[in-house]
């Protein structure tokens, strides 16, 4: 049973080393600890780990500004900060909110698959697959405060979570647009937004590539709760203590035998994955169309 309930995934370990490797390699410290909560408060450059109410609940800001884009960097420092709660078994809950105004996040770092060679895109599309698997089968109760922008990446982070709380505020569209860019979303983004919305509903956001406002996100089911912007932490909170009135061994077993299929699927076929997205990637016709899309977010600026 404890075998069941502590699902692992397999790479996870080479990852983080890889992370760690790489931050030292930059010459700067891994881990702060800091505030009056000595060790179970902790940093990284890009992501802030808080106890909250009780201990028994953190608090993960993504601090990645501007718009918390999901780089390499980002990703193999919030891997290890989630690997850092799932060991402590004081920690029965996340709540995943971003530190950046009005952005969840933008999604995957649009510089990471631009103008890059096929081994920086296999190992950035590992680490992309790393996040989800490991989201996506955490026994922690995971609620997404979603306290602005959420496209593509970014929703699909927000997907992994038990609970989707959204800021009622027209900065605050959710989905999966990777059509707008000219890019497909890969099976296993489309598999999480169909267990979310159903299939008609999927198969209808995915063409259209639509980012949902609060209501309309709400209506079809891509978020649980729709607040004012202030309340969001809070609401999340609130959300959390109910999660956590279930015994965590039936809650886990049960999520484990609802998502396992799914994940499976990746599991099975990883490296075959990565090889479909870095010939994906690689093509001139795909390159262009994201340096069109990148130049079209700059001149947005004016
Ligand atoms: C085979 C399948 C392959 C891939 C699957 C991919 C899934 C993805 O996640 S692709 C990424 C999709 N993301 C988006 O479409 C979002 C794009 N961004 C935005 O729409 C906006 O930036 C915003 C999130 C709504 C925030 O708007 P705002 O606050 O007005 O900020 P901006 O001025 O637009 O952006 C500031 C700065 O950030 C850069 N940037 C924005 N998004 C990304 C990104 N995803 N990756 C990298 N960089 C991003 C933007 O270009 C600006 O850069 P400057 O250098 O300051 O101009």
């Amino acid at each position: 049973m404890a075998l069941a309930v502590r699902m692992r995934v397999p790479c996870r370990a080479l990852l983080c080393a890889g992370a760690q490797l790489r931050g030292a390699a930059l010459g700067r410290p891994e881990w702060a600890a800091g505030g009056g909560d000595g060790a179970r408060r902790f940093a990284s450059l890009r992501v802030l780990v808080e106890p909250g109410a009780e201990g028994r609940v953190a608090v993960m800001k993504l601090k990645n500004p501007p718009v918390n884009s999901l780089s390499l960097d980002f990703l193999t420092e919030f891997l290890i900060s989630l690997e850092k709660l799932e060991n402590d078994k004081a920690f029965r809950g996340v709540v995943i909110t971003s530190d950046c105004p009005n952005v969840f996040s933008a999604g995957l770092d649009l510089r990471e698959m631009y103008g890059r060679n096929p081994g920086h895109y296999a190992e950035y599309w590992k680490a992309v697959q790393e996040l989800w698997l490991r989201l996506y089968l955490s026994n922690l109760v995971l609620v997404a405060a979603i306290n602005g922008s959420c496209p593509a990446g970014g929703c699909l982070m927000a997907l992994t979570s038990d609970v989707r709380i959204l800021s009622d505020s027209p900065k605050s569209v959710i989905g999966l647009n990777e059509t707008l860019l000219g890019i497909v979303a890969p099976f296993w983004f489309k598999d999480t937004l169909v267990n979310t919305i159903g299939h008609r509903a999927s198969e209808r956001a995915l063409q259209l590539g639509l980012l949902f406002p609060p209501a309309e996100a709400l209506q079809v089911g891509l978020v649980d709760h729709v607040v004012p912007e202030d309340q969001v932490q809070s609401m999340a909170l609130s959300v959390m203590a109910h999660w956590l009135a279930i015994p965590d061994h039936a809650r886990q077993l049960t999520k484990a035998m609802m998502r396992k299929a799914t994940a499976d699927r990746l599991i099975k076929q990883r490296e075959a994955d990565i090889q479909n997205f870095v010939s994906f990637i690689s093509r001139d016709s795909i390159q262009k169309s994201l340096q069109i899309y990148l130049e079209k977010l700059k001149q947005k600026k004016g």
